[in-house]
């Protein structure tokens, strides 16, 4: 089997890392390819991997192709490749609001699937929804499955889906990270160590989450046990509901989907703005 990615930056080379660790020895070769050769250096001197910067020769070259570029790039790359023969190729694309339809006509392509990862993809704990274009073969899907396998859990979904999956698990890594370097950074007011408040933090979200995935429960039920009568908690929440909290973490990934909605538009044509 061959492997092309297109796109080796922050999300391309974690594919090709993971593709590489897991698979190097069923993988035939892995062809890499970046406009930027300083991206792919990483992965030079090793004879399972072949770097280019020439995206036709890769696509030439592989049964599955990645396209791994910003959606500003989309045109640009589609047209690098389109003269080449995808009737038995792969294509998966990760560019956000690049539909699998314009990638369909762009390439006279029938096997297209479409991914949203995210940044835990680099630690085996993404998650990754994947649309399959309805003319994918079926033999071939199971192929990209074994191959997102590594990356985490990956979540079937609708096309139309993927505006608010880009919100929810694609960018929600950054809201998470901005949270959480808010609540490091209020231990530090508080006197504690930079270590301390980060060990602090890190597990009490992790054992929040955990104790929701092993129970089951709405998160508002393990809310209300936390929440002592004339206690602590309750100033708190007091304090997050007067301070518009809530509202604000719906609108930041309202506004997220909102543009996800918009890049998708432009995209297509449906919006020249
Ligand atoms: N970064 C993230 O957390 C996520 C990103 N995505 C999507 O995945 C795609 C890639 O994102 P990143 O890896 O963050 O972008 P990036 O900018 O880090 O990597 C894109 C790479 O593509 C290369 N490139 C662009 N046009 C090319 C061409 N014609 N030929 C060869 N190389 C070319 C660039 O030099 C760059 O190294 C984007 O569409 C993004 O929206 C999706 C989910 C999460
Ligand atoms: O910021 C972006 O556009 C991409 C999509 C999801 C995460 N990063």
């Amino acid at each position: 089997m061959r492997i092309g990615i297109i796109g080796v930056g922050n999300i391309g080379s974690i594919l090709a890392r993971k593709i590489h660790n897991r698979f190097s020895m069923d993988v035939g070769m892995l062809f890499l390819c970046d406009r930027f050769p300083e991206k792919l250096r990483d992965f030079a001197d090793n004879d399972k991997v072949k770097i280019s910067d020439d995206p036709e020769k890769v696509c030439e070259q592989s049964d599955v192709i990645f396209l791994a570029v910003k959606p500003q790039d989309a045109d640009n790359l589609l047209s690098q490749i389109a003269s080449i023969d995808f009737s038995e190729k792969a294509v998966v694309s990760t560019m956000t609001g690049i539909s699998v339809s314009t990638i369909q006509k762009a390439l006279d392509a029938k096997n297209v699937a479409r991914i949203m990862p995210n940044i835990p993809i680099d630690i085996g704990k993404g998650v990754i929804a994947l649309y399959f274009s309805d003319s994918f073969e079926k033999a071939r899907r199971e192929l990209i499955l074994k191959l997102l396998d590594p990356l985490g859990t990956v979540i079937t979904v609708n096309e139309k889906d993927f505006p608010a999956v880009t919100a929810l698990s694609g960018s929600g890594p950054a809201f998470i990270f901005v949270i959480i370097e808010a609540l490091i950074d209020v231990g530090l007011k508080m006197g504690l160590s930079y270590d301390t408040s980060r060990a602090l933090i890190l597990d009490m979200i992790l054992g929040s989450v955990e104790l929701l995935k092993v129970k089951g429960n709405h998160p508002g039920e393990f809310r209300h046990i936390v929440t002592s009568p004339g206690g602590t908690t309750i100033e708190g929440i007091y304090s997050l509901e007067r301070e518009g909290l809530r509202g604000t973490i719906m609108k930041v990934l309202f506004d997220t989907y909102s543009r996800a909605i918009d890049i998708s538009k432009k995209a297509s044509g449906v919006d020249n703005t």
